[in-house]
């Protein structure tokens, strides 16, 4: 079954009586999306290069002291372009000529921010748990050939960069990370910032590569907003997003790798759910396809050695502070979504709902400081 239903709604669309559609989709999306124009150059650039584009916009009311902040926003998903056999240096730069034919076509598009998947420069390897070749595609922050291909880009299209990588750290004893490094729409290396919840589940071995992340929960300020990247598994961790939500983030990226088996019944929920609570935009983005490895390797599970991890479900979306949502990317190809989105939705939401301000987050921060010590007794009245 995996890998063979395209697209949820997709199949809503055909499914569901035209007469029942509206309010269906209200129910289970929330209000809905205005389409976005995208000009027909970048439309047919998208098939030529056969990737998917689908673009929405997400209005807010009009104020009167302050101008409407709209942002176009590009999430991309994609495929691992060689097969996991061929030398390193192949694999990254076919990847690299792929996400610029992806990004020349978001510019097109007037994209401002654009942000790729989770570890976008190497097939998902952590599940073999081999070390080579697999660590070599671990490239500096700084000044990596990564980082430089994106500084290229963003100050070619004015746009700023979210590039997720297996990063190596020469400054401490060449440790490796799950990374993130925001590249200014100038070509300035912003900064960097590393997931920091690291999965135990399944065949994602990473605990075997890298460390839970040191970088707290910075968010960027960006000439078009500010924004964090909270890296994959950090998206079933709610005090992760409301850090980042503390912290300023408007719009929070969550690239990720993910599985159907393991999680496709969650992602809907999860990112959308964060936007609501933490009156902000978020923005999904998993890869598509399966990829293959040489070595079959075992999942500690009794079942049989194999040589997948599973279909990567792709079905990238991005979410409103009113729990409104654009339809996923499709399941099975690769793809380009474009948001675009009114900042001041945030703060609008916030007035309405206010749960900045009945968050209570002082009774939390107390009741957590006491259930993390070591002599915590659970509060529970027994009868
Ligand atoms: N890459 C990653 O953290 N995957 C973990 C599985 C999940 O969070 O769905």
């Amino acid at each position: 079954m995996s890998g063979q239903l395209v697209c949820v709604e997709g199949l809503l669309g055909k499914h569901v009586p035209a007469e029942d559609l509206s309010e269906v989709w209200r129910i289970l999306y929330g209000k809905e999306l205005r389409k976005l124009d995208l000009p027909s150059s970048a439309v047919n650039a998208a098939s030529q290069e056969n990737f998917e584009i689908k673009g929405c916009v997400f209005e807010a009311a009009l104020e009167q002291l302050r101008r409407p902040r709209t942002v176009r926003v590009g999430l991309i998903q994609n495929k691992i372009q060689l097969p996991t056999t061929s030398p390193v240096a192949e694999q990254v730069n076919a990847l690299h000529r792929r996400i610029a034919e992806i990004v020349d076509v978001a510019a097109m598009c007037d994209v401002n921010i654009i942000c790729f998947q989770e570890a976008w420069t190497m097939p998902f390897a952590f599940c073999t748990r081999e070390r080579l070749p697999w660590t070599e595609f671990a490239e500096s922050a700084e000044n990596g050939a990564t980082t430089k291909f994106c500084q290229e880009l963003a100050k070619k299209h004015n746009m700023v960069i979210a590039s997720p990588i297996l990063e190596r750290d020469e400054s401490h004893g060449d440790t490796l990370w799950n990374t993130a490094v925001v590249i200014s729409n100038t070509g300035a290396v912003l900064g960097k910032t590393r997931k920091n919840h690291i999965p135990r589940v399944g065949d994602f071995n990473e605990s075997t590569y890298y460390m839970e992340g040191n970088t707290g929960h910075r968010v960027f300020q960006t000439a078009f907003g500010r924004i964090a990247v909270n890296i994959c598994y950090g998206r079933h961790h709610p005090l992760n997003w409301l850090m980042y939500s503390i912290n300023g983030a408007e719009i929070i990226f969550n690239p990720s790798a993910t599985i159907g088996e393991l999680s496709e019944s969650l992602w809907p929920i999860e990112a959308r759910n964060a936007a609501i609570a933490n009156h902000c935009f978020t923005c999904a983005i998993n890869r598509v396809g399966t990829e293959h490895f040489e070595n079959e390797f075992t999942s500690g599970d009794g079942k049989k050695a194999h040589h997948d991890f599973g279909h990567f479900y792709g079905s990238s979306y991005v979410s409103a502070p009113d729990g409104s949502r654009t339809p996923g990317l499709s399941r099975v190809s690769e793809g380009l979504l474009i948001a675009e989105m009114d900042l001041n939705l945030c703060r609008q939401t916030c007035d309405k709902w206010n749960f900045k301000m009945t968050g209570r987050y002082e009774m939390y921060a107390e009741e957590l400081a006491r259930a993390v010590r070591p002599d915590f007794q659970a509060d529970i009245v027994r009868e």
